[in-house]
């Protein structure tokens, strides 16, 4: 099938890569042109293990293609996806913009009749604000229909969750139009479960917030178990134990980040409030989390108050493993109020660093391995729970450190271990040890 996907993020350009590895011819179109130039060359420009070789296969077999011209990009195609970014605007609200810009330029290098499907989050009836914002811009009468897909896909595992993920979901009021777009995944062999537009919408919502909500409550019981000497970890095997819980999406840490759950959850409220619905709930989760991704600097300064000129090494950096986004880290915060509160910060990410520039103070001082960072500092952080910081050896921190002192906001190591290794390691929800150091 001939398929053009809009906007080459994560989502586009993902989703575009494996349906032309399925075999559909497929037309990748963003308007970042340097982009376009990149990817033409089998570039990626997102990190995710295993795009870029797959990438480069199928525009050797001539299945994949890039452009950012939309009359180019939409020539022929039966099949339009819409993946533009849907970020949060100051009021909480998904900001349209990018979405409305791409409906604008679908209607004026339209050249047939077409099936538009929206993959990006969008609000409840935003596929029909689409519909009719194509159908008006449009100078011929081309017959437009509109179906929602939502996409479910994590970063750092994309490709996987492409073809293993645990449903596929099509909205559309148009069962002719839901029987072709499920055509486009009959190869992918996924459970599909078809529905109307505005629920097709509303299940991406509700499955973050709910995903969201679990990783609040798990901070929440864990900051708890902290105050009463119970270790959430032993706690979440228990609970996670019973299937009606699931052991998935409780572990306890610095809070959620990334491009998703807090725009998302955020987005979520503002729906609510535009029916005057209260979404109280959500309203938690999300105050739950903005305390929760400062809870490793509070720790901080419960052991050592002034932190005027003490060195910390922070050790990763991206919102989760195996990515490069930095969008909403919790590393954000915690660097910012650590340096705010006078440290100097040596930070060392994998692959985010480069990324983490945007983001980060400027007086960030970056670090090209985890021995480097922890060289002389005076205490040590842990952020993301890369494999290598998890599985670098714990006696490496007493002889790199000034102070075998570690706060680990992803409870890299059993507790056990870090004790017998000399370490006063603090982590989340779990008691201190090695405090008589
Ligand atoms: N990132 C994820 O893991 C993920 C997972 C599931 C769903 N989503 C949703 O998918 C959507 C896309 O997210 P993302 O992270 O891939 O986005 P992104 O912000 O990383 O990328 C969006 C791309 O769209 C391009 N673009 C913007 N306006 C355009 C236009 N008018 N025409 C063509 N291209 C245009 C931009 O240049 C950019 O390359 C969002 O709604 C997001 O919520 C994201
Ligand atoms: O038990 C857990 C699981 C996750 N996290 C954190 O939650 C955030 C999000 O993690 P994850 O869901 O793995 O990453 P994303 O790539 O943001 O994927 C989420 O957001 C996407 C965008 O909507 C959805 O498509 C995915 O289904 C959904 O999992 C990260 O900061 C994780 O560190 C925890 O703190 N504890």
């Amino acid at each position: 099938m001939k398929i053009s996907v809009i906007g080459t993020g994560y989502v586009g350009l993902v989703t575009g890569v494996c349906l032309s590895e399925t075999g559909h011819e497929v037309t990748c179109l963003d308007i970042d042109e340097k982009k376009v130039q990149s990817m033409r060359n089998g570039i990626s420009p997102i990190y995710e293990p295993g795009l870029d070789e797959m990438m480069k296969r199928n525009i050797e077999e001539n299945r994949l293609f890039f452009t950012s011209s939309y009359e180019e990009g939409l020539a022929d195609k039966e099949f339009v996806f819409i993946a533009v970014g849907t970020p949060q605007s100051k009021d909480g609200s998904a900001d349209l913009q990018y979405l409305n810009n791409a409906c604008r330029s679908i209607a004026e290098s339209i050249q047939n009749d077409v099936i538009v499907i929206t993959k990006s989050t969008v609000p409840v009836g935003t596929n029909e604000h689409v519909k009719r914002t194509i159908e008006s811009h449009m100078s011929r009468d081309f017959s437009i229909s509109v179906v929602s897909n939502p996409e479910f896909l994590r970063e750092g595992s994309a490709i996987h969750d492409t073809f293993h993920g645990d449903r596929i979901v099509i909205g559309s009021e148009d069962e002719e139009s839901l029987e072709r777009v499920k055509k486009i995944y009959q190869s992918f062999e996924l459970p599909i479960l078809t529905t109307d537009l505005r629920s097709a919408e509303m299940i991406k919502y509700a499955s973050n917030a709910f995903l969201a909500t679990k990783i609040s409550f798990i901070n929440e019981l864990g900051n708890l178990c902290e105050r009463l000497g119970a270790n959430i970890e032993n706690v979440a095997k228990g609970m996670g134990m019973d299937q009606r819980i699931g052991s998935k999406f409780l572990n306890a840490g610095v809070g959620y980040g990334g491009s998703c759950f807090p725009k998302d959850t955020n987005a979520l409220l503002s729906i609510g409030n535009s029916v005057e619905y209260n979404m109280s709930i959500i309203q938690s989760v999300i105050d739950t989390n903005e305390k929760q991704q400062r809870i490793i600097v509070d720790k901080i300064k419960q052991f050592i108050p002034d932190l005027t000129n003490k060195k910390v090494g922070v050790l990763g950096l991206a919102f989760k493993p195996n990515t490069d986004d930095m969008r909403d880290a919790p590393s954000i915060k915690v660097i910012r109020e650590l340096v705010d509160s006078g440290a100097d910060v040596y930070a060392y990410d994998p692959i985010a660093a480069e990324n983490a520039r945007i983001y980060l103070p400027g007086a960030t001082v970056y670090r090209e391995s985890i021995d480097e960072t922890l060289q002389d500092m005076d205490f040590a952080v842990i952020m993301t729970d890369w494999k290598q910081i998890k599985e670098y050896p714990l006696d490496q921190f007493r002889t790199q450190l000034k102070n075998p002192v570690v706060f680990d906001g992803r409870n890299c190591f059993p507790l056990a271990e870090a004790a017998s290794h000399g370490l006063q390691y603090h982590s989340i929800g779990r008691p201190s040890v090695g405090l008589d150091l």
